[in-house]
């Protein structure tokens, strides 16, 4: 088969290291089939977070510590434990004393490098001329990068200990004073790689001149993946993952009852990620699917299961509901105006005051007098936003309330029947619709319902849409 894959391996499957070696990376390959890959690494599990702040929890790391008002050295003895872990990590991944002290070695240079920069960034600023809030993405990249660049070092240098020719390709530009683009970054590392004999292993973090955290913070792995895909020209982008993409949350439904994926398309996964369910970041899929690179999503502890291969063009042969996926915790802003009736120009104000607080729209409705944006985003925001419309319209009736969405997503939904069946689904288990969305485009069907309710329509809904009806068969590995 001609052409390369670009794989990205997530933070989770790099902690099960040992798995990834024998699942991905290596596995039964020999000789030339170890090559024509690309792989771009997260950071081992946890360490971003340790780095930055807990992804789920938003607990401070090194990051919350420097720029917080906490004591000045609470940071560094972080930082301290930062490196320790990474050396903790070292140890189960080499046994050799010479690579385990190589590994320690990098470690060390990269947390002291940076604990000196941030110690004179905090100097600086102590004179009042440099203002530390104008650095602290800068501070923020410099941070995340170590972790990207330990994960990338070790699989290089663990790969080479195998005798396999492995490269360690650093986007982090680590001392390096250029400020290239993205594009110029991947393109100059890759200027000189023979992919039939070598075997990159690339940084989930590049520093480049648009400023990668600013514009996808820690979405900037998957956004790396896609670019280095996109950029040589790969013939399947690849990201291994903890889990199958399934007809729905096995933790909702039960892992018994989904059945993973075979097929979809970029369409269904940007819906997906609508609801915080990213097979991919939507950015990403986007360079993906414009240059028809397909991407498969395969469980990294599955090796021999195809996975899910995603293409801009599949549609099932027959109509079927592919995924039930729902988010919690999504806020409905009803904006009620009796004299909106036969006039114009208000919600264009509504959606200046939305964007100006930054609040994700996930769905809106409207009738003559009542538009009702959906949105994700901190109980802060929302009552500022409501109260941004109340003073704007002073004679509408602006509410908020908590609701679930739950969606039917399918690459060929476009027949009678299915809707009805959702709601009648619904109604049997006594879950009132409070909202319905679907667009002509009929590729997700949309139900808003009370948060009591989330689990439970999801349940029936798989229930009555999904195991009902046999799900297309995964495509084997070769046929991309
Ligand atoms: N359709 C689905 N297929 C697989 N997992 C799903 C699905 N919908 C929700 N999930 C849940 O999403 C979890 C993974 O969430 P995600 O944020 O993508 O992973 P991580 O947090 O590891 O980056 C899975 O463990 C599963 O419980
Ligand atoms: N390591 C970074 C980037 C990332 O994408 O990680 P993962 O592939 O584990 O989601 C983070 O934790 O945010």
């Amino acid at each position: 088969m001609n052409g390369h894959t670009v794989e990205k391996i997530g933070g989770t499957s790099m902690s099960r290291f040992q798995e990834a070696l024998d699942n991905i990376l290596v596995g039964h390959r020999k000789g030339q089939e170890l090559y024509n890959r690309i792989f771009v690494v997260s950071a081992y599990g946890g360490v971003t977070d340790m780095l930055l702040e807990h992804k789920k929890s938003g607990s401070p790391g090194v990051y919350g510590l420097y720029t917080g008002a906490e004591s000045d050295w609470a940071w560094g003895d972080l930082l301290n434990k930062v490196g320790e872990r990474m050396c903790e990590i070292n140890t189960d991944i080499f046994e050799d004393d010479l690579n385990r002290q190589k590994a320690d070695q990098f470690v060390r240079e990269r947390i002291e490098g940076v604990r000196s920069c941030l110690i004179d960034l905090h100097r600086l600023c102590s004179y009042g001329h440099f203002q530390l809030d104008e650095h602290l993405i800068t501070v923020r990249e410099m941070l995340a990068a170590i972790g990207e660049a330990h994960s990338a070092f070790n699989t290089a240098l663990r790969l080479q200990q195998q005798g396999i020719n492995a490269h360690f390709i650093d986007l982090t530009g680590w001392r390096e004073l250029d400020n290239l683009t993205l594009d110029e970054r991947i393109k100059q590392a890759f200027s000189s790689i023979d992919l039939e004999r070598e075997l990159p292993i690339v940084t989930g973090y590049p520093r480049c001149k648009e400023g990668t955290m600013q514009t996808y913070d820690r979405g900037y792995s998957e956004i790396t993946f896609s670019k280095v895909a996109v950029l040589t020209e790969a013939r399947e982008a690849i990201i291994h993952k903890e889990y199958h993409l399934s007809s729905a949350d096995p933790k909702v439904v039960g892992r018994d009852k989904v059945e993973p994926i075979g097929r979809t398309n970029y369409d269904v996964a940007d819906q997906l990620s609508n609801l915080g369910m990213e097979a991919i970041h939507p950015r990403a899929a986007k360079g993906l699917r414009q240059r028809d690179i397909p991407l498969r999503v395969k469980n990294a502890f599955e090796p021999e299961h195809a996975g899910t291969l995603i293409d801009g063009n599949y549609k099932s042969d027959t109509p079927c509901v592919e995924i039930i996926a729902g988010r919690k915790g999504v806020f409905a802003i009803e904006f009620f105006e009796q004299d909106m009736v036969g006039s114009y120009g208000y919600d264009t104000q509504l959606l200046n005051i939305l964007e100006k607080f930054k609040l994700k729209i996930l769905a809106k409705d409207t009738n003559a007098n009542t538009i009702t944006h959906f949105v994700a985003g901190s109980l802060e925001l929302i009552k500022r936003t409501t109260q941004a419309m109340k003073e704007r319209f002073p004679s509408a009736t602006v509410s908020v309330c908590k609701v679930a969405f739950i969606s039917a997503i399918g690459s060929n939904m476009n027949v009678p029947g299915l809707l009805s069946n959702a709601a009648s689904a619904l109604a049997k288990a006594s879950i009132n619709i409070l909202a319905l969305h679907q667009s002509m485009r009929q590729v997700d069907m949309q139900f808003v319902v009370d948060e009591k309710d989330y689990e439970s329509a999801i349940i029936y809904l798989h229930e009555h849409l999904i195991e009902r009806c046999s799900m297309p068969a995964p495509v084997s590995l070769g046929a991309a």
